[in-house]
C-alpha cells in the first residue's frame, strides 16, 4: 500500500516536506548540529561542497572530507525537531518516492551529532568533550512509537526511575544506548579531552534543566538527583536537548548514532567557557578526523 500524501509529504520539486532534500542529496554518514550557522563551520573543513539548501532552521550541505562523502544538517533546538529530521532523512534513504512504498533492502545511515552541552560533574569541566554512551530522554518521544520499548536500555531506565522518584505528571524517562561501533571508534582516538557518559536530554533549557531566572522549580533538587545517579559504571555527565531522540529513532529505524558534545557550561561549578566558538571548531575538526580514520 502506498503511503498517503498526507503522511509522506513530497514537495513539488520532489524533496521531502521540512528538510527540503531529495534522496540523492544526502550521504550515508550525516552530521547533525543544532545551530544552523554551525553547518558552515563544519563544511568549511570539507574539500568540496557538492550540494546545499535551507528551509526554516534545516540547513544542509553535502560534500567530501578526506575522500569521505558527508552530509551536515542543522536540526534546530529540541527533540520535536529531531523527530522531523531523523524520520525525513530515513524516508530519503528507505522509501521509494515514486511508489511511496518502503524499500525491500534497507540502507543504514550513520548519524553523528556535534552539539553543545552543560556538564553536571565537577570532573568534566568546561572546554572538554563528552561522547554519549547513552541518551537519557525526559522528552517522552519514544513512548509514541510501538518499538520504543524494544530499544530502551531497561536496566538503566528502571534504576533511574527508582532513583528519581519523580512526578507522574512528567514523561517517564528512558535510556537508549549509543552505537557501539561509533563509540568504539571514538574510544580508539584516545583524545585526552574526551569523556564518556550518559547524556540527559531535556525538554527545555531553563526549568527542565534546573535553571532558575525568575521562575522557581517544581523539584528544586532535580539536577542534583541526575548528577548523583549511578548504575554500575554509568552516570549522567551532561545535559542538552537532542541526543535521546536521535539515539531512539536511529535504533528503531536500524541506523547507528553517536552524539559528541562540547562542554560549554559546568552546572556543578557555575562556570561557562571563555571561548565556546573555538571549542566547537576544535570538536568539529576532531569528529571529522575520527570519522575518516581507518581502524
Ligand atoms: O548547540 P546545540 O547543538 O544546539 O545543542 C545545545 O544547545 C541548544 C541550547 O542552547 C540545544 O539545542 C542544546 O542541545
Ligand atoms: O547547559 C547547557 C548548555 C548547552 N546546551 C544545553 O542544552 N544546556
Amino acid at each position: 500500500m502506498p503511503i498517503k500524501e498526507s503522511e509522506l509529504i513530497i514537495n513539488p520539486d520532489g524533496s521531502i516536506y521540512h528538510i527540503n532534500l531529495k534522496p540523492d542529496d544526502i550521504a550515508d554518514t550525516i552530521i547533525t548540529v543544532g545551530d544552523q550557522n554551525r553547518v558552515d563551520r563544519v563544511a568549511q573543513f570539507f574539500d568540496e561542497v557538492i550540494f546545499e539548501t535551507q528551509k526554516r532552521e534545516f540547513k544542509t550541505k553535502t560534500g567530501y572530507y578526506k575522500g569521505k562523502k558527508l552530509t551536515v544538517i542543522s536540526s534546530g533546538i529540541g527533540t520535536d525537531n529531531i523527530d522531523i529530521v531523523i524520520n525525513e532523512l530515513d524516508a530519503l534513504a528507505n522509501i521509494d518516492f515514486k511508489t511511496r512504498t518502503v524499500k525491500e533492502e534497507k540502507k543504514k545511515l550513520h548519524f553523528v551529532r556535534i552539539g553543545t552541552s552543560g556538564s553536571l560533574q565537577k570532573d568534566v569541566p568546561v572546554d572538554r568533550y563528552v561522547a554519549s554512551s547513552g541518551g537519557v530522554g525526559f522528552d517522552g518521544l519514544l513512548h509514541y512509537y510501538a518499538q520504543g520499548t524494544d530499544v530502551i536500555n531497561q536496566e538503566i531506565t528502571q534504576a533511574l526511575i527508582q532513583h528519581l522518584q519523580d512526578s507522574p505528571k512528567k514523561a517517564e524517562p528512558y535510556v537508549v544506548d549509543a552505537s557501539q561501533n561509533l563509540l568504539d571508534k571514538f574510544k580508539a582516538s584516545n583524545e585526552k579531552h574526551l569523556h564518556f557518559g550518559l547524556t540527559g536530554t531535556n525538554v527545555g533549557f531553563y526549568g527542565p534543566q534546573g535553571r532558575v531566572l525568575r521562575l522557581p522549580l517544581s523539584k528544586p533538587n532535580f539536577i542534583d538527583s541526575l548528577a548523583s545517579f549511578s548504575y554500575q559504571e554509568n552516570r549522567i555527565t551532561n545535559l542538552e536537548m537532542e541526543t535521546s531522540a536521535i539515539y531512539g529513532l536511529s535504533k528503531m529505524l536500524g541506523h547507528e548514532a553517536l552524539s559528541v558534545n562540547a562542554i560549554i557550561a559546568n552546572r556543578a561549578m557555575g562556570t561557562f567557557s571563555n571561548h565556546p566558538k573555538d571549542l566547537v571548531d576544535e570538536l568539529i575538526q576532531f569528529v571529522l578526523d575520527t570519522l575518516t580514520q581507518e581502524n
